[in-house]
């Protein structure tokens, strides 16, 4: 199977991860092969989105068969760059910092937690989720030690007011991928990747539709929609 990831839209790389996570899913309960149309029901995508985005994958399904699940599920680990294990670093231990440290989900989807940081002396030296708290000045030395291939993805949990300061702090020790839940926009050099969970932007939106949906006739309509699909861009 050959494929060439550079030429994958970014609306197909975001579909990617729900395809997985169904793969998964499926694998988990034995299944051996899924057809377009379940699998797109599973991901909440229509399977003809679902078919074109696989076949950039150079993933076609046998007709009659469908997908084998465990060779698409590696294709599609493949391609999102999972084959090997990520190590990632969370910046900002408080009440969000330590909730994802404690949290072993991670290790399953290929992610593994290995260092976080933490600039209030009070909170380094501290032992969350089986990791020590460092400090920001150590970021360097413990990133070039636990993730020496400089492949870590940062998690930034600091308030927002300082999210600049600790992506800047990254971006200085070599981190050139950040996951940042602060409400705030990141000035990056280019090369390096943002992306943003904001819940209160998800709230809006749910709102926005909440609105929209009560105001049509009969109210809430029989069949939920997954918003957090159906919201990308195509
Ligand atoms: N708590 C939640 O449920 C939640 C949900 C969504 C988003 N968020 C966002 O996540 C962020 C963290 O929220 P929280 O409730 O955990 O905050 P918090 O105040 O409990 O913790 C923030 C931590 O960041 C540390 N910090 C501050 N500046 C730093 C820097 N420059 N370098 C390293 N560490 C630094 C602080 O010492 C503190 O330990 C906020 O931006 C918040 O808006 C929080």
């Amino acid at each position: 199977m050959t494929h060439e990831p550079d030429r994958l839209s970014d609306a197909t790389v975001l579909r990617l991860p729900t395809y997985l996570r169904a793969l998964a899913e499926l694998e988990a309960r034995g299944v051996t092969s899924v057809s377009s149309e379940e699998l797109a029901v599973r991901s909440g995508v229509n399977s003809a989105k679902l078919r074109k985005d696989l076949s950039h994958l150079g993933s076609y399904g046998v007709r009659g068969v469908g997908y084998d699940v465990r060779v698409l599920a590696d294709e599609v680990s493949k391609v999102l760059g999972l084959a090997q294990v990520r190590p990632v670093v969370i910046v900002g231990m408080g009440h969000l910092g330590h909730a994802l440290a404690d949290f072993g989900g991670f290790a399953t989807k290929g992610f593994d937690v290995v260092a976080c940081f933490d600039r209030d002396p009070d909170i380094v030296g501290r032992r969350i989720g089986g990791l020590d708290v460092h400090s920001m000045a150590e970021l360097p030395q413990v990133l070039a030690r636990v993730a020496p291939r400089g492949d870590a993805i940062a998690v930034i949990a600091t308030p927002a007011a300082s999210a600049q300061g600790a992506a800047d702090d990254l971006v200085l020790a070599g981190v050139r991928s950040v996951l940042n839940f602060a409400p705030v926009h990141l000035a990056v050099p280019q090369g390096t990747d943002v992306r943003k969970v904001d819940l209160s932007t998800e709230l809006q939106l749910l709102a926005f539709h909440a609105m929209h949906r009560d105001a049509l006739p009969g109210g809430a309509s029989s069949a939920g929609s997954d918003l957090s699909t159906s919201e990308v861009p195509s």
